[in-house]
């Protein structure tokens, strides 16, 4: 996800590559690579002066947050900005476990950030000034579009864009293997799959009329979509996708509780 996030800092060009330095804990393999693709700075933690930066963006898995915090708690100052891209983990418990009046930002790109693509929620803490909001907004608009959000909808949210490419590149897999199956070529398929995808999500983008409009329009009585339409909702398309949400939702909510778990637990 940083890479993404790095790639859509440079395309978008509002970032000189000297302002941007990435971290890891250890993997010096990974930071030639990212300095060689992207010409920026890459150290690993121990190397980091804190003191230089800005603008932080902790992009490791939740799981390893609390050694994270733990350690910037007593290296960083208020003023300097904490935007977390973890999933399931609050503004609140982040707070918590650093710095009285520590500004901290949730945020939620997707991986599209790699093409400036993403759809990002953007939720700040009790503490972050309107200036450091509007800061953590456009940085994201560099990455794709930006959405300022409720908290308490980061689930929800998670689970539609977060995790959402993943679903439309599940559903081309299935589009690829039965075009193929088939006698398509391969390579083919996969291009006319992601141009139709390309093509719906524009027309939703840059058409006044609904989905289900946008639907009605290509279904002719007893045409090929009304068949095809038939035989996704018999086989639970809607469902499906309704489902798939609601449990990626769900499991952002159980991280959301496992840190919280451990925060009652610290206290
Ligand atoms: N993948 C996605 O589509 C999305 C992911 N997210 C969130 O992004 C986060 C990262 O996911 P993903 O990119 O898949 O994870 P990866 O495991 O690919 O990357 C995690 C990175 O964090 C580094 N890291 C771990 N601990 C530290 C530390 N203490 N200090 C500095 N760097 C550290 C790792 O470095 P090293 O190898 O040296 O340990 C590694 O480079 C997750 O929290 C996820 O919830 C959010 C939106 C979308
Ligand atoms: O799968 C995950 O946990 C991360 C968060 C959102 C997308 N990927």
């Amino acid at each position: 996800m940083a890479e993404a996030i790095i790639s859509g800092f440079i395309q978008s060009e509002k970032l000189a590559k000297e302002q941007i330095i990435t971290a890891n804990q250890c993997n010096q393999e990974r930071l030639s690579e990212l300095k060689n693709k992207y010409g920026i700075e890459a150290v690993t933690k121990d190397q980091l002066d804190y003191t230089t930066i800005d603008v932080f963006i902790l992009a490791m898995k939740p799981k390893d947050i609390d050694g994270v915090l733990e350690d910037l708690r007593d290296k960083i100052t208020a003023d300097q900005l904490l935007i977390s891209v973890l999933a399931g983990i609050s503004t609140s418990y982040m707070e918590e476990n650093l710095n009285d009046g520590q500004q901290v930002i949730r945020v939620m790109p997707n991986t599209s950030s790699m093409i400036q693509e993403s759809a990002t929620a953007i939720s700040p803490g009790r503490h972050v000034s309107m200036d450091q909001v509007l800061l953590a907004k456009e940085m994201m608009k560099c990455i794709g579009e930006a959405y300022l959000i409720d908290e308490d909808k980061m689930d929800i949210y998670t689970g539609i864009a977060g995790s959402g490419p993943a679903y439309f590149y599940n559903l081309m897999e299935h589009v690829e293997n039965v075009g193929h199956q088939a006698g398509l070529d391969r390579e083919l398929v996969r291009e006319i799959g992601a141009q139709t995808l390309f093509g719906a999500a524009k027309m939703i983008l840059e058409q006044e009329e609904t989905p289900k409009e946008l639907r009605e329009k290509i279904t002719s009585p007893n045409g090929t979509t009304a068949a095809g339409l038939d035989a996704l909702n018999a086989y639970g398309g809607g469902l499906a996708i309704i489902e798939a949400v609601k449990s990626a939702a769900s499991r952002s909510k159980e991280l959301s509780k496992e840190s919280e778990k451990q925060l009652v637990f610290q206290k």
